[in-house]
């Protein structure tokens, strides 16, 4: 067993008012998630969502962390893996499953062995990783590009253009909680989930990806009437509390990879802000 993890517990609404810029980084912003030949996990409180990434430019297995207290990662796990770099593949006792660039693949709870492997260590596969708790074992189904619900979203006049993928969400695949996807803002566009929304019957974890050199985007959180920013770089992730909008908007445009999980794979289960009632 190896301690490649850390911990994030869950904060309250209460909390996250008095807290500055560095506490609210500390807090909820994954700076590093791409790691070359090693997985280091983020276990967030929220809904024990993990998040990581790993680079594997040799092979890397998928190893169990101390917080799960388990023979294996995935003993009482599923998993959700979106491949955002070169041609790669993931090998689940001894099935090797290829992931192009924007390919995805859910691996359900009781599978021991899992290995992380790219075509080529010139243009290694990027892996994004998220896992969840699971009571129960789905069969493990590669989700291609063809696969994936595509929603157009917003307006050009709005600055919120932007084409939503569902890629792990139970109309595609059977999940016991995960669900993710990816959001690409069009150009010109630069505002995601505008109007904001909370669920708070689900949290959120966003990777914004694609963010073009010298450009940012200034992610929003807090309550409605309460918000609060942190300031992200391309390959960044952020934890989204169940409490808390979750919005952004950029200096360009980008796109980002969103994980939630909680009581229910509801996707449309969300309460709308008002725009002009944000604080
Ligand atoms: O741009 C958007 O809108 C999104 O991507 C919304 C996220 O998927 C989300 O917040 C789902 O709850
Ligand atoms: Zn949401």
């Amino acid at each position: 067993m190896i301690k490649n993890s850390e911990v994030r517990y869950a904060a309250s609404p209460r909390e996250v008012k008095r807290m500055d810029t560095q506490e609210l980084r500390d807090e909820f912003l994954v700076e590093e998630v791409m790691t070359v030949n090693e997985i280091k996990w983020v276990y967030s409180h929220y809904d024990r969502f993990m998040v990581a990434g790993v680079v594997p430019k040799n092979d890397v297995t998928l190893e169990t962390v101390d917080e799960l207290k388990s023979e294996y990662f995935l003993e009482r796990r599923e998993i959700g893996i979106i491949n955002i770099g070169g041609k790669g593949a993931v090998t689940v006792d001894g099935t090797v499953y290829e992931l192009d660039n924007k390919e995805a693949l859910y691996i359900g709870q009781g599978n021991q062995e899992v290995v992380f492997s790219s075509e080529s260590s010139n243009n290694p596969a990027k892996f994004y990783l998220n896992s969840t708790p699971a009571h129960k074992a789905f069969p493990t189904k590669k989700i291609g590009t063809n696969d994936v619900e595509v929603v157009e979203l917003g307006a050009p006049e709005t600055a919120n253009a932007r084409t939503l993928r569902k890629y792990i969400v139970n109309s595609v695949v059977d999940v016991c909680q995960l669900q993710m996807g990816m959001t690409s803002l069009k150009s010109g566009s630069v505002w995601n989930t505008m109007p904001a929304h909370v669920h708070d019957r689900r949290m959120e974890v966003y990777f914004y990806i694609e963010v073009p050199e010298g450009q940012s985007v200034c992610h929003f959180m807090g309550q409605t009437d309460e918000t609060r920013h942190i300031w992200m770089q391309n390959e960044q992730a952020v934890i989204s509390p169940p409490w808390s909008i979750h919005s952004g908007s950029g200096t360009s445009n980008y796109t980002f990879i969103w994980g939630m999980a909680g009581e229910n794979l509801d996707y449309s289960d969300m309460d709308t802000a008002n725009i002009p009632d944000l604080r």
